[in-house]
Parts: C-alpha cells; structure tokens; sequence
C-alpha cells in the first residue's frame, strides 16, 4: 500500500529562513503545510513548491500573535494527524531600548515568539507521543546567548526558546519525538529591516544567506545535533560551553551561602 507523504508545518514561511525550510523539506519528500499572515506570499511558495519538487502545499493564513488566531491554528494542526514535523520558525524582532521602545513592541515579540511556539507545540505534541514519531525544530537565535543593548526583550524570548528546547528534549528522550534548537546569528533576511536595524548596517561579512544558514542548520539536524549554531566551526566550543554552564549548575546545589 503506498503511504502519504509525511506533513510538515512551517511558521513564517512566506519570507526568509521559513521559506527555505519549506523549500528544503519538499526536497526531502514533505507536504507542507504553510503559515503566515501574507497570503500572496504563501500561494507564490506554494506553487513554487509544487512545479520544483511535485509536493503538495497548503496554506493557512494567520496572525499567530493574535489569541484567537494562534488557538483556531493550534486546534487545525492538532486535528491532522498526518503532520510529523513542526518548525517553529515566525519570529520577530523590535531592536531599541527597552526604556523607550513602545511596549506593544516588547509584548508582540513574546507574543509570537514565545506564546504562539509555546501553544503550537503543545497542540501537536500529543500526537506526535501518541504515534511516536515527530520531529520539532524551534529557531531561536544567537542573540539568546548574548545580549547586545536594544536586544533585551528579542534576546529574552530567544534564551526562552533555547531552554524550552532543552527542557523538551530532557521530557522526550527515549522517544520517537526529536527536538532540535536551531540558533542562527545574523542571516539575510527581513527581519533585519523591519527590527529597526537595516541589513545594510551590518558587516557584510558576518551575515549568512538564507539558504547556507538553513542547509547547515539541516546538517546538524541530520548529525542528530540537539542544539545547532549554523555558522560554528569549532563544536568544542559549545561543548566546553555547556560543560561550564553544566558544572555552575552542579555548584549551586549545596544548600548553604556562599563563604562570601
Ligand atoms: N535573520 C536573522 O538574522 C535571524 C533570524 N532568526 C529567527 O529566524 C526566524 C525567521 O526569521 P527571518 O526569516 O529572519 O525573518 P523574516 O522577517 O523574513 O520572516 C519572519 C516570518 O514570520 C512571519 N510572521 C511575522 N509575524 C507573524 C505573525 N504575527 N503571525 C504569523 N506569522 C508571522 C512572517 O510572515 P508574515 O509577515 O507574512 O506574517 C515571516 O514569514 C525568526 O524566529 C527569527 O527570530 C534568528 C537569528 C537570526
Ligand atoms: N533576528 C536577528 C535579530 O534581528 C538575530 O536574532 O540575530
């Protein structure tokens, strides 16, 4: 008996690294589904999806930073059980000040980059557990590693989207359900105009295309990397990284003050 292709879901696909995920996963033999708020964008995709690699893309049209748009698109996905992959891409960034940024500007970011890849993946985790089988790819960002001034709040959600990954995988180890953390450093995309700094600010040198960062971050995924940072060379880097953070945590385990 021939089985249907497997589904995919890509956030934000109507620009940037969401579109490439999409472009990439219907190489790999995914129907898609796509969401976003442009809808021209997304129909574009989709028949771009369907002429290149002859796999089939539906669209779904919503503001995931609105409640009730975000709910009525958690209840679709969680009712297809053909979905087996989740990339939880739509992301946005507002880079000022935090003292005089609007505070619709603070509370849109956690709104979608927290509230709507925190709902999605709890409506379509069920099913992923109950079939065993689910692959979920949360893209956060450099900046949750650091924070540069005017990064406060982008880099709070994104430091939420590491360790929300994290504690996933902890959850789901032993399972059929992956979890990958994907943390890209400066990528040319809209984002960048749309944050309040032009991509034409940025040193050249240090932004990746599109398609590098996400077929690298695909790489990783492929390695079974739990956490992939695109552009670093140096793994031991990381390693030594978690290693510290890992040993901190252990040293605060002792239930006494510090000496000091
Ligand atoms: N580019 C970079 O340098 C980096 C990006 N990232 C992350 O990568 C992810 C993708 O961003 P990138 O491709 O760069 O940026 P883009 O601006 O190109 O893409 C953002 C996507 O999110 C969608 N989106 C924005 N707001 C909403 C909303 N309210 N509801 C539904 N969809 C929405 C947009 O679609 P539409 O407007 O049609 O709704 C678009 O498809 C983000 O999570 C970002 O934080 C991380 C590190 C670096
Ligand atoms: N999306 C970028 C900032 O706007 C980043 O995460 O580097």
């Amino acid at each position: 008996m021939p089985t249907e292709p497997s589904l995919a879901v890509v956030t934000g696909a109507s620009s940037g690294i969401g579109a490439v995920y999409a472009d990439r996963l219907a190489a790999r033999g995914h129907d898609l589904i796509l969401v976003a708020r442009r809808a021209d964008r997304l129909q574009a995709l989709a028949a771009r999806i369907a002429e290149t690699h002859g796999r089939k893309a539906d669209i779904h049209v919503a503001d995931l930073a609105d409640p009730a748009s975000l709910a009525q698109t958690a209840a679709t996905l969680a009712a297809n059980p053909r979905i087996e992959v989740l990339v939880n891409n739509a992301g946005l960034a507002k880079l000022a000040p935090f003292g005089t940024a609007p505070l619709a500007d603070s509370l849109s970011q956690i709104a979608l980059n927290i509230t709507s890849l925190t709902q999605l993946t709890q409506a379509l985790l069920p099913g992923f557990l109950a079939r065993n089988r689910g692959l979920i790819i949360n893209i956060a960002s450099v900046l949750g590693l650091e924070v540069l001034p005017g990064s406060a709040v982008y880099s709070g959600t994104k430091g939420f989207v590491l360790n929300f990954s994290r504690g996933l995988q902890k959850e789901l180890a032993g399972s059929g359900v992956k979890v990958q953390a994907v943390l890209p450093a400066a990528t040319a995309t809209e984002i960048w105009d749309n944050s309040g700094v032009p991509l034409a600010s940025l040193d050249t040198g240090m932004v990746m295309t599109v398609e590098n960062m996400v077929d690298a971050a695909l790489a990783g995924l492929d390695q079974g990397e739990a956490v992939t940072i695109p552009p670093l060379a140096d793994l031991g880097l990381w390693q030594r990284a978690e290693a510290a953070r890992l040993a901190l945590f252990e040293a605060t385990r002792t239930g006494r003050p510090a000496p000091r």
